[in-house]
């Protein structure tokens, strides 16, 4: 045990934890003392991410308005990791609610026109943004929440599983998972892991095979979300649930949370550049071009219909 203490020390410091120590203010706040008032509020924003800081409380929610459906592009992801590490060296957050500002989608996933037609180049760079944004989201000090207010697949459903704590909007219209093989791609073993650590060896078996899309009450009967809330109750649910966890003393549960995090962001951190030469060569084949085409093709006919 006090070896893995110290490794779990040594990650604190590290890289991808950097911000766990500097955020360990320890239980500033409890619920009694928690006030949302307007006045409190930071605002800050991109054109896809829009950020409130409550720094009373020390609540952040990010929410995401990529219309029409918050889709992972380069940009947005880069919008994204700004608006992160902004939020990561302010002192005063000890918090963060990923959301949607758009309604009925938390976030469609990869987008899909950066991986279909674009250079190698181009996807080398898409792919560094999306590893660079789950290290930030997963090896966070800091605590997150999501708050699933809509349609979750592929890489929705990755950002969801990367926060400590899932809220879901009670709505069977609302589906998340990693459905990435009905369109015949491969999610890639990151996405996998995130999965199994969440809802076990067996269920993320058949889940990735068949890339099945949970309705809320599915997501959380497998525990693919922690919570379902009516639509109305989701942000404040999600604020009330952040105030519990801030009664836990920041260091403890951070260097806790670095320890059960610590063998898949190694895992991650090792094998970086094999992953982006992975996703660059397989979307440099032409069946998985052909396939990415098709898909676009199926949800633009969807839609004439
Ligand atoms: C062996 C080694 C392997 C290594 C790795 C290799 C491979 C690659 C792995 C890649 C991992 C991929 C992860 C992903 O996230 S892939 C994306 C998966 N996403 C989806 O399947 C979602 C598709 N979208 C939908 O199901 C629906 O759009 C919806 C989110 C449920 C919302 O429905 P609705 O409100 O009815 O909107 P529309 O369907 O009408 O869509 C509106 C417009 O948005 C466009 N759209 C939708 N999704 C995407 C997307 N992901 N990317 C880009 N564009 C998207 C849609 O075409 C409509 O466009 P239009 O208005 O121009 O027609």
């Amino acid at each position: 045990m006090a070896s893995v203490l110290r490794q779990a020390a040594r990650l604190a410091s590290s890289r991808c934890l950097t911000q766990l120590s500097a955020a360990s203010s320890t239980s500033r706040l409890g619920a009694s003392s928690y006030n949302f008032s307007p006045s409190s509020r930071n605002a800050s924003t991109s054109s896809t991410i829009k950020v409130q800081l409550d720094s009373n409380t020390g609540v952040a929610i990010m929410m995401f308005q990529n219309p029409p459906v918050n889709s992972m592009s380069l940009d947005f992801m880069t919008e994204f990791v700004i608006a992160w590490d902004k939020l990561e060296l302010d002192k005063s957050c000890r918090g963060i609610i990923l959301t949607s500002a758009l309604p009925n989608v938390f976030s469609a996933g990869l987008d899909i026109m950066d991986m279909y037609g674009t250079t190698p180049e181009h996807r080398t760079a898409f792919w560094k943004a999306l590893q660079e944004l789950w290290l930030k989201v997963y090896g966070s000090g800091k605590i997150v929440v999501a708050a699933i207010n809509g349609a979750s697949p592929a890489g929705g459903c990755l950002m969801a599983l990367s926060c400590d704590y899932r809220i879901m909007i009670d709505n069977p219209k609302y589906k998340i998972g990693i459905n990435e093989t009905k369109l015949g791609i491969v999610a890639p073993f990151w996405f996998k892991d995130c999965l199994e650590n969440t809802v076990g060896y067996r269920m993320s078996e058949m889940s990735v095979q068949y890339g099945i899309l949970y309705n809320s009450a599915e997501a959380l009967k497998i525990g693919l979300v922690d919570q379902l809330v009516p639509e109305d109750k989701l942000i404040s649910t999600a604020t009330e649930t952040m105030i519990k966890w801030f009664a836990i003393p920041d260091y403890a549960r951070q260097i806790s949370k670095a320890m059960v995090r610590k063998a898949t962001m190694d895992k991650m951190l090792a094998g970086r550049e094999a992953d982006i030469t992975n996703f660059v060569t397989f979307t440099n084949k032409d069946s998985i071009q052909k396939s990415l085409g098709m898909y676009m093709e199926m949800l633009k006919g969807r839609k004439a219909k």
